[in-house]
Parts: structure tokens; C-alpha cells; sequence
């Protein structure tokens, strides 16, 4: 019998041969939804062998998690020792590290937990190598490192993504602005804001049908293409997630190559090894990770500088906040008084659900 995998290539090989046209628009939307079930299969682990987790997975700490994802002998590892001075071993041999190794970094008063990874190889989203235990760890962090050597190919950063696409992780990506609600009756109805030039009418049908949707409102806000539309029928399975690359090694380069480096986007060259620019890196790292420091005013007082309490964007709620602290807080809360970025008067009272900014001064009224 066919495996997964056989399936696969099956259909890609497939894809590659059908040229895109008006007549096989149908055709090749039903081939991408065959494609998308076959994978998320691919992705559930089976009840038999071995399980998903199997030491991998680690205690999370701080308020956000960062993973090193990169060949063997990028440099993982010794950027952690660097980053965190948490001990990972290094050596010039492949596959050095064979587990997650956790270490954390204090970053503007935030602790960042770092999650150095063993080494993948092409081919680990179908199961070649621990690749797909360490892809999978990678999938539940905020931030992704793609670890490339400066010295090799840059079609390396190419096959990694390709990786980490093929585990429903989308990177710097949002969710594509489509909504889509499933209904008891009345077929099918498309309604877009924008012209769509990528996606046709056949194409959504011969999705649905494959998806056996019958009956749904899907409203497109975007020039979406037919992989977007898939990817939020498969939203379960789809992650986005921030990546830095992290090009390593270039105390190994001339000065002409570090040039043409500079201009990848979402890139920070660095060389772990003499910790050169790895203050870039951190400082690009708390960008993107979008993180919130509420600093604490007693009333009366003058607020602490010192230790803010730091909030994920898509929880940021004066709720939030009080969770943060301690759980019964919320039971006592009469308001909040916020002085920031946040509020238009300074300072303003607000409720529960009023959405902190970055570096904002709450006082919490109680009851
Ligand atoms: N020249 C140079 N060599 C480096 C740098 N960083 C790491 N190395 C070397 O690269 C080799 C591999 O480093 P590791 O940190 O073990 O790489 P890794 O990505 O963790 O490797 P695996 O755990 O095997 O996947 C070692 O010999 C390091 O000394 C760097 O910035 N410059
Ligand atoms: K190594
Ligand atoms: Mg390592």
C-alpha cells in the first residue's frame, strides 16, 4: 500500500506537470486540498510508534520561548552558550546535540527562555532524522532562529523553510484575512473586497469539495491565493511565527561578502563564536517578539522601573495584567488607573478589558 509520503509525491509530482490555465483551475484546487489533508496526516501522530513528544518537549519558562532551528553545525549551540551562558556542547561533528537544551536570557526586564535544538536535514518534515520532534518543538515557540552558515549555499535558507511550510508553520506571515463560517444550507457564497487575481471561483469549489463543505459564507479581504483560503480550513494545524536568521559565522567571510549579506531581509549576521553583533540579534529578537512591560505604580508612589510585568501582545488586558500577578486580583478590582501610550487622557481609569501598551504605568484600584 502507498504511504503518505508515496501519496505525496505522487501529487506534487502531479502539480508539476498541469499547467495553470482557466480549464485545470478546478483540477489543481482539488489537487492542493488533497495535498493540505495528506500533510496535516502526516503531521497527527499515529497511536502506534513511538508517540510525538518522546524528551523533546522541556519546561517552559519566562514569557516568551525562542527556537534555534538550523542544519547540523550551524552554530546552535554555541550561540546559546553565548546568548545564555547556559552550557550546550559544541563540537565540529554533525548532530552534536540530540536534545532540546533550555537556557534563558533577561532582556529589558523580560526573562526569554531559548531553546537550542538538535540539527534537521532536508527531508525531516516526512519524518527523516528527530527532525520532526524538533520541528515540532519549534512550532510551539514565538519566535524562530534559522541558524545559516555564512559558508554554505544560501539555497540552504530555502530547503528550512521549505521544512518548517510543510509543518504548518507560516513565517513572517500573518493569518490570511479571510473568514470563513460553515453553514447548515444555501451553498456557497464568495463575497471579496478586493479583486482577486490569484484564486478563482472553480478553484474554491473544487476545494470545498474536497473538504466536503457544502454550505459556507467565506468573505476574502485579501488578494489571496488558494493555499491562504486551505490554510484557514486547516487553521488547527497552521502556526505563524516571527523568524530571525541568524547568519552565523562571518568572522569566517570577507567584508565584500558580509555586504551582500546585509541586505536579506529579516537577517542578522553574526559570529557566535566571538559573540560579534549578537546585541543586534537580541535587540531584533525583542522586536519582533512584540512584548509589553507594564511597570507597577503603588498608589501614591513613584512607579518600579525595575521589574515590569511583560505581556504577550495578544494578551494584554488590564486583565491580563492582574492574572499576571496573582489570580485573585480580578476579584477585588474596582479600576485601573493607566498613564501611557495606551489611554488619551493622562491618566485615564479604565476597566478589565482595556488593552496595555508598551512601557504604559497602571495602578490598580481595589474594591
Ligand atoms: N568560525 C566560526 N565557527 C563557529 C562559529 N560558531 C560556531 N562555530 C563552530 O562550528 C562548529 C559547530 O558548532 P555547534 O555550536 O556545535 O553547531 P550546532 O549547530 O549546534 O551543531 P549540531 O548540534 O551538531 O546540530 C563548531 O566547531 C564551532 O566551533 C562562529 O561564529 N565562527
Ligand atoms: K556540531
Ligand atoms: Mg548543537
Amino acid at each position: 500500500m502507498a504511504t503518505t509520503v508515496d501519496k505525496i509525491k505522487d501529487i506534487e509530482a502531479e502539480m508539476a506537470k498541469t499547467q495553470k490555465n482557466k480549464a485545470t483551475s478546478y483540477h489543481l484546487g482539488q489537487l492542493k486540498a488533497k495535498l493540505a489533508k495528506l500533510k496535516r496526516e502526516l503531521l497527527t501522530p499515529q497511536s502506534s510508534g513511538g508517540g510525538g513528544g518522546s524528551g523533546f518537549d522541556v519546561a517552559r519558562t519566562g514569557v516568551a520561548s525562542v527556537g534555534f532551528i538550523g542544519f547540523p553545525s550551524v552554530g546552535k549551540s554555541t550561540l546559546m552558550s553565548k546568548l545564555t551562558g547556559q552550557f550546550s556542547e559544541a563540537a565540529a561533528y554533525e548532530f552534536t546535540t540530540l536534545t532540546t537544551v533550555p537556557g534563558q536570557v533577561q532582556y529589558n526586564g523580560a526573562a526569554i527562555q531559548m531553546l537550542d535544538l538538535p540539527g534537521i536535514i532536508q527531508g525531516a518534515k516526512d519524518g527523516k532524522g528527530r527532525g520532526r520532534q524538533v520541528i515540532a518543538v519549534a512550532k510551539t515557540c514565538h519566535l524562530i532562529f534559522i541558524v545559516l552558515d555564512v559558508n554554505k549555499p544560501l539555497t540552504d535558507k530555502r530547503v528550512i523553510e521549505n521544512e518548517l511550510e510543510g509543518f504548518g508553520i507560516r513565517i513572517n506571515k500573518d493569518p490570511p484575512n479571510i473568514v470563513f463560517k460553515k453553514k447548515d444550507k444555501g451553498g456557497v457564497s464568495v463575497t471579496n473586497t478586493v479583486p482577486l487575481t490569484h484564486i478563482s471561483h472553480e478553484e474554491i469549489k473544487a476545494v470545498m469539495g474536497e473538504y466536503k463543505i457544502s454550505s459556507a459564507d467565506i468573505a476574502i479581504r485579501c488578494d489571496a491565493e488558494i493555499d491562504d483560503l486551505i490554510d484557514i480550513l486547516e487553521a488547527k494545524s497552521r502556526s505563524y511565527i516571527p523568524v530571525i536568521y541568524a547568519l552565523n559565522k562571518i568572522d569566517s567571510i570577507s567584508i565584500e561578502e558580509l555586504d551582500l549579506i546585509y541586505r536579506i531581509p529579516n537577517a542578522c549576521p553574526i559570529s557566535a563564536e566571538h559573540g560579534w553583533n549578537v546585541d543586534e540579534l537580541l535587540q531584533q529578537m525583542w522586536e519582533k517578539l512584540q512584548l509589553r512591560r507594564i511597570y507597577t505604580k503603588p498608589k501614591g508612589k513613584s512607579p518600579d522601573y525595575n521589574t515590569p510585568v511583560v505581556l504577550r501582545k495578544n494578551a494584554c488586558s488590564v486583565e491580563d495584567f492582574c492574572n499576571a500577578i496573582h489570580k485573585t486580583i480580578v476579584e477585588q478590582f474596582k479600576h485601573a488607573i493607566v498613564y501611557g501610550q495606551s489611554v488619551k487622557h493622562q491618566p485615564q481609569r479604565v476597566g478589565l478589558s482595556h488593552e496595555l501598551a508598551d512601557e504604559d504605568i497602571i495602578t490598580i484600584i481595589k474594591r
